[in-house]
């Protein structure tokens, strides 16, 4: 396997978590606030080191990849990235390139044609020149997913990059993940909707209460994993791709 989690423990937070991630394949963790997803991915990325349990990626301990070496493998959006700095939305994309730069060999024209491309994939070119303080939340979002993209790493974790995003720029962002899966990287999300989930990924790890409540396939969703996970009662249609939408039984 690509990316094999064993017995990973962490302060009570996340208990004897064990599973694996196939290349190029395309998962998203879901499960209620405070699960633990978000520490799933901090840990997975390398921003949390002191957990007991192993991960490898490529057979190798995430621990003894190089920061460069690492930063080439494996991207993060976090969920929260406020920008403190008052950076034009070009110069904060242009910094996810630096892993790929070096002082003898700097491949700029491509470096710019690369985040120009990505501006414009996320509708972001007419703010190209703005301060990223000066953008909306929802537009810093965007800046800060261009910005892992361009770092064209192997694996791309995000955690949830459609939070406060409008429904036009979720689909945006969710179509351009499917599109770089399909060029063969491999991209774990945390999310919470459930539907989009289902569209979207290949393989549905479901958490809570820091443990692993459920891995399976997201064409196959037993909607009695939902309502153990959540605790509500779910309404299930088949929409035209003939996948299944749920969607909470509302009262009269
Ligand atoms: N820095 C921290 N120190 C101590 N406890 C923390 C810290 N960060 C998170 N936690 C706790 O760890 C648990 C998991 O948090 P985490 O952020 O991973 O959840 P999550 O599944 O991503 O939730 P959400 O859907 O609300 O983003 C929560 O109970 C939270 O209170």
């Amino acid at each position: 396997m690509y990316i094999e989690i064993k017995n990973l423990n962490y302060n009570n937070i996340l208990k004897n978590i064990n599973f694996s991630i196939k290349k190029s394949s395309f998962n998203v963790i879901l499960g209620p606030n405070g699960a633990g997803k978000s520490t799933l991915l901090k840990i997975l990325s390398n921003n949390i080191k002191n957990y007991s349990g192993k991960i490898t990626i490529n057979n190798k301990n995430v621990k003894n990849y190089h920061n460069k070496e690492f930063a080439k493998l494996l991207s993060i959006i976090h969920q929260n990235n406020t920008p403190s700095l008052e950076f034009s939305v070009y110069d904060t994309v242009m910094f996810g390139r630096y892993i790929h730069q070096s002082r003898f060999n700097q491949n700029i024209k491509t470096d710019k044609e690369i985040v120009l491309e990505t501006l414009k994939n996320l509708d972001l070119l007419e703010y190209k020149d703005k301060s990223i303080l000066k953008l909306s939340g929802g537009e810093q979002k965007r800046v800060f997913i261009a910005q892992s993209i361009v770092q064209e790493s192997d694996i791309l974790l995000l955690d949830e990059p459609t939070a406060n995003l409008d429904i036009k720029h979720q689909i945006k962002i969710l179509e351009l993940c499917k599109k770089l899966n399909k060029t063969g990287k491999t991209i774990i999300m945390v999310l919470h909707d459930i539907n989009l989930a289902i569209n979207y990924s290949d393989n549905i790890i479901f958490i809570k209460n820091g443990t692993i409540k459920n891995i399976t396939s997201s064409n196959s969703i037993n909607p009695l994993i939902l309502d153990d996970i959540y605790s509500i009662n779910l309404e299930i249609f088949n929409n035209s791709n003939n996948k299944k939408i749920f969607f909470p039984k509302i009262k009269k």
